[in-house]
């Protein structure tokens, strides 16, 4: 499900708040928030938030935003048991927890695809799991994150 922030006031001011924290434009040249849900056993197989298909359109405005620059995802609330979210490559578990969020860039300086951003989410085991994602894109962000002098 997406949340169309032009529908509601506090979408938007959740994306200010993800600008504000990633020093990013999480507002322009962003997906609208995206909430899904886990029954008992839902997960996600390993995947990367990044495209192949490099020109992404956002799906309100229309207007080419790039890949996926960085991905910040809040848990919407606390799991009985399971659901957590892996990052395999990086050693990395993280158990959702209400209100928090984790943040990653899933591109290099470069704008190359960084492959250690694989993750996936385990099965949920007790409850149910909600999640909340912003994508952020390349493009509009020359001034938030300068490309590397490499
Ligand atoms: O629910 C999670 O923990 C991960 C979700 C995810 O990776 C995604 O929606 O792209
Ligand atoms: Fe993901």
């Amino acid at each position: 499900t997406w949340l169309r922030s032009e529908n509601s006031a506090s979408a938007d001011k959740l994306s200010r708040r993800v600008s504000s924290a990633t020093k990013l434009d999480a507002e322009k040249y962003a997906e609208l928030f995206q909430v899904s849900t886990y029954g008992i056993g839902g997960h996600y197989e390993p995947h990367f938030d990044f495209s192949k298909v490099k020109y992404f359109t956002n799906p309100v405005l229309n207007e080419q935003m790039g890949d996926r620059i960085a991905t910040f995802m809040i848990y919407l609330n606390d799991v009985e048991a399971g659901g957590r979210t892996v990052f395999p490559r990086l050693n990395l578990v993280i158990e959702p927890i209400k209100n928090s969020a984790v943040f990653w860039h899933n591109l290099l300086d470069d704008g190359q695809q960084d492959d250690r951003t694989i993750h996936g989410a385990c099965p949920v085991v007790l409850g149910r799991k909600w999640v909340a994602n912003k994508w952020i894109h390349e493009y509009g962000q020359e001034f938030q994150r300068p490309c590397s002098k490499k």
